[in-house]
């Protein structure tokens, strides 16, 4: 079989070689590294991938196959995040053809190309890495050799389709696109409507189906509405927050609302973006970590106590603690680098994680932060 050629151009001009495994196609956005051992089909539909080239650094990929989309009674998929691939492309450093899991239904490269993903294969994901965390996160495009394997301005591989070198197409400026409106819901969606049931509004700035499977195991109602949807003329119970793409500087709109909310008592919990959210609306700043943190092993400490708990994350912004009001107080640090990585108010309940409690994937040591909220209702 021949393989196509494809090139990781990166915005300081450097590139790295590999093959197209995925859809042919030239891409470009922000390059992020996860070093997750496992997880592809949860990360690729994760909608807070939208916008990055996702590289994996675990070396081996693809021998477990893609399951299939199947779709439970709650109207929500069984083994994907979202209804479809939300990362832009996907770069390994090993992709692997053969696959063998119970529940594999095709392997990765045909997904990928079903849902015209590019994917690369054959880069020294290690250097590329090590690059990002010495430079920070950078843009970077994708471009895919063509049939007659052209050459063209001496880079082996590219030819003058959009993207190449010749004809750049514009490279979309991560930080003022706003992702959100792009994979948030269009209209109100409500799971698990019940007689006597708690109402759970959740704004759903690129939800992960596990947030809502999460809060429908514990019995409540959950509406999921638009993100600048101004909930507050509903009624309910208790506001979750949802995890989304880019910069939580783009979503404003979300922050007014939520400010409407914080001048009342019902209980509110963000996860991820929703952290950053929350954190925004009671008037502290969000800043861009240098290549952020994306794995299942992120060791966080809850404020006050000697507790440790492994997380799985996935974000490039972060709360600055140093800003939060004076009614409201850090609730978990980083053990790796001090940052913050959740918030709560000192006398409301309202609270938010940095990270991912409903993991998929990764570890479900904080899975508690359901049955906190959910208790407060
Ligand atoms: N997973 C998320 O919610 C990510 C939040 C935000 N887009 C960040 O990168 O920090």
């Amino acid at each position: 079989m021949t393989r196509k050629t494809a090139t990781l151009v990166l915005d300081d001009g450097s590139m790295f070689h590999g093959f197209s495994f995925g859809f042919d196609r030239a891409v470009a956005g922000e390059v992020v590294f996860n070093t997750a051992m496992t997880g592809y089909p949860e990360s690729l539909t994760d909608p807070s991938y939208a916008g990055q080239l996702m590289v994996l650094t675990y070396p081996l990929v693809g021998n477990y196959g893609v399951p299939p989309f199947s779709i439970e009674e709650n109207g929500l998929p069984t083994f994907m995040e979202s209804e479809k691939i939300h990362a832009e492309a996907i770069i390994v450093s090993d992709y692997s053809e053969e696959y063998s899991h119970w529940n594999a239904m095709e392997s990765l490269s045909d997904w990928l190309k079903r849902e015209m993903i590019p994917g690369i294969t054959g880069i020294d994901t290690r250097a590329l890495t090590k690059k990002i965390r010495e430079h920070g996160v950078m843009m970077g495009r994708i471009l895919i050799d063509d049939e007659t394997g052209m050459k063209h301005g001496g880079i082996a591989g590219l030819n003058l389709q959009p993207g190449s070198l010749h004809m750049p197409f514009e490279m979309p400026d991560y930080e003022s696109i706003n992702y959100v409106d792009r994979v948030s819901c269009k209209e109100i969606i409500t799971y698990g409507e019940g007689e006597g049931k708690k109402h759970v509004v959740l704004l759903d700035c690129g939800v992960k189906a596990n947030i809502i499977r999460s809060l429908l195991k514990r019995g409540v109602t959950v509406v999921r509405v638009p993100w600048n949807y101004d909930f507050n003329k509903l009624d309910y119970d208790g506001l979750f927050i949802s995890n989304g793409p880019g910069d939580p500087d783009t979503c404003d709109e979300a922050v007014r609302n939520i400010r409407k909310a914080l001048a009342g008592d019902k209980p509110i919990c963000g996860i991820c973006m929703g952290n950053q959210l929350l954190a925004k609306a009671g008037g502290a700043s969000i800043y861009k970590l240098k290549y952020g943190h994306r794995s299942h092993n992120q060791p966080v400490r809850m404020v006050g106590t000697e507790k440790c708990f492994i997380t799985s994350q996935n974000h490039g912004y972060a709360v600055a603690g140093d800003t939060l009001g004076a009614d409201w107080e850090p609730l978990f640090i980083n053990m790796n680098d001090g940052t913050n990585e959740g918030i709560r108010h000192k006398t409301k309940p309202f609270f938010s994680a940095q990270f991912h409690p409903e993991a998929c994937s990764g570890p479900i040591d904080t899975e508690f932060i359901f049955d906190k909220f959910v208790e407060l209702l």
